[in-house]
């Protein structure tokens, strides 16, 4: 059964469009990543289902339809993480971390104790415990990500997009984000829908890509379901000729591993 139905969504700026007709379906509990060029309309969207551009088509969230709710009911349902958070004035850490109850309080409502305890907690959990008081604008482009994360992460909301939320994080960091992601689709039975750079990260730790060509959809893959050989054709379209190879690691898990075939 899915949670989120995007069905013939068409989006752009002025007149230009960019998207055109999209479809897909997210189940509850799943991670889709989003694979496609610079510049085919990943973030563009995001944008769109975050209904922060006008667009044609309609995107349904279990029995919402996105289109049709407030600002603050949108806000209820679904936490959208952009390329760049915004914040340029001083906050501390918390405070940011805070944000993501917003919806949830009335104008000037402050956070009770219980939210304050469990944003901290988020904070230590992603990576950042002890910096709660740090000024947020202080932090490394990696610690704002992180931090961005957890205020994604306290609102407990039904759909999650993220705008390559692992850009500035390095190696290891990447992968647990990609398993905090994890834990929170399956314990709140949410989907998460995310723009990733990285094939290979993409390739072990989404159920599904998306792989979008010059802003139409021009395949899905699962990646422990679609042969290989789909892959690479599919991925091809974007990344020129590659390969995808299986390796596995100490434990004997299965791991896809994408690779350039020729120079560019
Ligand atoms: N505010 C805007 N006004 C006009 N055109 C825009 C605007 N934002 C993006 N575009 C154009 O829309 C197209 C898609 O941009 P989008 O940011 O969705 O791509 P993307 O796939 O997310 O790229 P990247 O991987 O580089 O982040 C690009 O051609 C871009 O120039």
């Amino acid at each position: 059964m899915s949670l989120l139905t995007i069905s013939h969504l068409s989006a752009g700026y002025g007149r230009k469009e960019i998207l055109h007709d999209i479809s897909f379906t997210s189940r509850p509990g799943t991670i889709t990543g989003i694979l496609g060029a610079n510049g085919c309309g990943k973030t563009t969207l995001l944008k769109a289902i975050a209904n922060i551009l006008p667009h044609k088509g309609s995107c349904l969230l279990a029995e919402n339809t996105l289109e049709s709710l407030s600002a603050r009911e949108l806000a209820k349902q679904c936490g959208y993480i952009p390329q760049k958070s915004g914040i340029t004035i001083d906050l501390t850490v918390l405070d940011v971390v805070l944000m993501g109850y917003h919806p949830d309080l009335s104008l000037l409502q402050p956070p009770t104790v219980q939210m304050k305890e469990h944003a901290k907690a988020t904070l230590t959990m992603v990576g950042l415990p002890d910096r709660e008081q740090a000024n947020y604008n202080q932090l490394s482009e990696g610690q704002k990500q992180l931090c961005i994360l957890a205020r994604t992460f306290v609102g407990a909301r039904k759909l999650l997009l993220l705008d390559e939320p692992e850009s500035a994080l390095d190696f290891r960091f990447r992968n647990q984000m990609m398993q905090h992601l994890r834990t929170y689709v399956t314990a709140h039975d949410a989907c998460a829908l995310v723009t990733l750079h990285d094939p290979s990260l993409a390739l072990n730790t989404c159920d599904e890509l998306l792989v979008l060509s010059k802003g139409t959809r021009s395949g899905k893959i699962s990646p422990k379901l679609t042969p290989v050989s789909k892959m690479e054709s599919l991925l091809s379209s974007i990344y020129g000729t590659i390969n995808i190879t299986k390796l596995h690691d100490k434990s004997g898990n299965e791991h896809l591993v994408m690779i350039q075939e020729e120079s560019i």
